[in-house]
């Protein structure tokens, strides 16, 4: 494909296009505001808000198979901007110039069809998207690259002369935050607010060596956005979260990705997202509905949110069949191996409230749902998964515990095809992999081993065999019988025979 192939009035590689109105959009009294401003929640009704593009129909200008094209096309060139979420600039970021975008390696993740043995074990055609492989090792990257390329250019445009960038965490948006602030340094510098005791040492340790200030606060994540909001609305800060709307127009490049990935046929398709604060399935549902708008992919899949029954303020708003009567309350949460879900009063819930009901309305039919799943599932499937060769953290398993109750619940079909939301990687929170194979979980984790699932190092003695533990290395013949014995035992233990003798 090259560029003779599209119209003359389409430039697919030169980018970025200028163009849009882009307003800030309050989803409690539609009022619009300059988005050349830091803002999280609308001034005349303190709700929460999203960006939208108010000429967002030009796009319809382009049919739908041209624009498969041109993201086809993109997909090819070496444009380090263009090579993240800003492939589909048009849709994240049409007024944002080439020199502002920040590309750190996110986007253009992996989707990895299961083995055909856990496909077997599902039921049904199953696919990872492993957003873990991003450069932080989790989904938030694709949010911090739209948030930090703006950032990048109200500094570059004089409107702003630095930052800090401040965040709550349950520890992968902090991770992802430190990251990209540390790389615009040393105008952009970062802190970041944790729930003491509850984010993994790995996660810890990102925005430590990435430099930011971490302070860890007694409380959970709630407390800690509670803080965030006061130093927000009282400081000159830019607030990272997903309640900052550029973070959401990011995490969109989900549904772009999916929808490339599969060729931009969507029908059939189940798309399984474990969720905390909300912002994730905010933005999956706000790029389906884009692009389904604009009649890029041909159908609006159907979206299973998944979380655990430690905390599931979502699901319980959900679980009232009447949407008249359905009303949101906070809820407490207790401790969850999905420890970065781990949300009682998720800040994105009315965004969720409004999307879901124009995606529903779009599609003609039902095609939200979410489900809950107790802590023991969400350990035996992030297991099972990774002894089928996958790196799912425990919020990838809670998205597979997720896609076998919906089947269960005859949510999901025989027919569908699912593609789980792998959000981080595996070696984040490998600690409660190691709670799992040690049964050290405290009770209130309501888990219990499977001894199929247990794995422990096997420590190799051979008695009476000098070790080279014993002295600094073992030379000569007593390396040789070391070896041999060590090999012997372990072939013995295996169960293998020796072919030579
Ligand atoms: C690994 C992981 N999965 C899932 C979630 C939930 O995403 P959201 O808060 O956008 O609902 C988070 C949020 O922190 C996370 O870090």
């Amino acid at each position: 494909m090259n560029p003779s192939d599209f119209p003359c009035d389409v430039q697919p590689h030169l980018v970025p296009r200028p163009g849009g109105d882009m307003v800030y959009k309050c989803l409690g009294c539609d009022a619009t505001h300059d988005i050349n401003t830091l803002l999280y929640t609308c001034p005349s009704c303190n709700s929460v808000l999203l960006i939208e593009d108010r000429d967002f129909d030009r796009h319809r200008a382009i049919p739908g198979p041209l624009w498969r094209k041109i993201f086809d096309f993109r997909k090819s060139l070496n444009i380090p901007a263009l090579k993240g979420v800003y492939r589909f600039h048009e849709f994240i970021g049409p007024d944002l110039p080439l020199e502002a975008v920040v590309w750190l390696g996110e986007g253009g993740t992996p989707v990895v069809e299961a083995s055909p043995l856990l496909q077997q074990k599902v039921g049904i055609r199953l696919f990872f998207k492993n957003d873990g492989q991003n450069p932080s090792a989790s989904f938030k990257d694709r949010g911090m690259a739209s948030a930090f390329s703006r950032i990048n250019f109200l500094l570059q445009s004089g409107i702003l002369s630095n930052v800090l960038a401040v965040c709550a965490s349950t520890g992968d948006t902090s991770a992802s935050a430190a990251l990209y602030a540390a790389y615009l340094k040393p105008r952009v510098t970062s802190a970041v607010l944790l729930p003491h005791g509850k984010v993994t040492p790995q996660q810890l340790s990102q925005p430590l060596g990435n430099g930011a200030a971490v302070f860890e606060i007694a409380g959970v994540f709630d407390d800690c956005m509670k803080v965030v909001e006061e130093l927000s609305e009282n400081y000159n800060v830019a607030l990272l979260n997903s309640k900052n709307a550029w973070r959401i127009l990011g995490q969109e490049s989900y549904s772009y990705e999916i929808a490339q990935d599969f060729s931009y046929d969507t029908r059939n398709l189940t798309v399984v997202v474990p969720i905390g604060n909300a912002g994730n399935i905010t933005a999956v549902m706000n790029g389906f509905l884009k692009f389904f708008r604009i009649g890029i992919i041909n159908a609006l899949p159907k979206i299973i949110g998944v979380q655990s029954d430690h905390a599931s303020p979502v699901f319980q708003y959900y679980r009232e069949p009447d949407p008249a009567r359905r009303r949101f309350a906070p809820v407490t949460v207790k401790p969850s191996v999905a420890q970065a879900a781990m949300i009682g009063n998720p800040v994105s819930m009315p965004r969720v409230i409004r999307l879901a009901d124009r995606y529903d309305q779009a599609a003609g039919q039902r095609r939200v749902f979410v489900v809950e799943v107790s802590e023991q599932q969400i350990m035996d499937w992030q297991l099972t998964a990774n002894r089928h060769g996958n790196i799912v953290c425990t919020h990838g398993g809670e998205s597979l515990a997720g896609l076998v109750t919906a089947r269960q619940q005859g949510l999901v079909t025989d027919d569908d095809m699912a593609v789980l939301d792998s959000t981080a990687h595996m070696l984040k929170f490998s600690n409660f992999q190691q709670m799992y194979f040690e049964n050290a979980f405290p009770a209130h984790y309501g888990v219990t081993p499977d001894p199929a699932l247990v794995n422990a190092p096997q420590l190799v003695e051979v008695p009476g065999i000098a070790t080279p533990a014993d002295r600094e290395t073992l030379s000569g013949p007593e390396m040789t019988t070391f070896v041999r014995k060590t090999a012997d035992e372990i072939a013995n233990r295996l169960g293998l025979k020796r072919t030579k003798q």
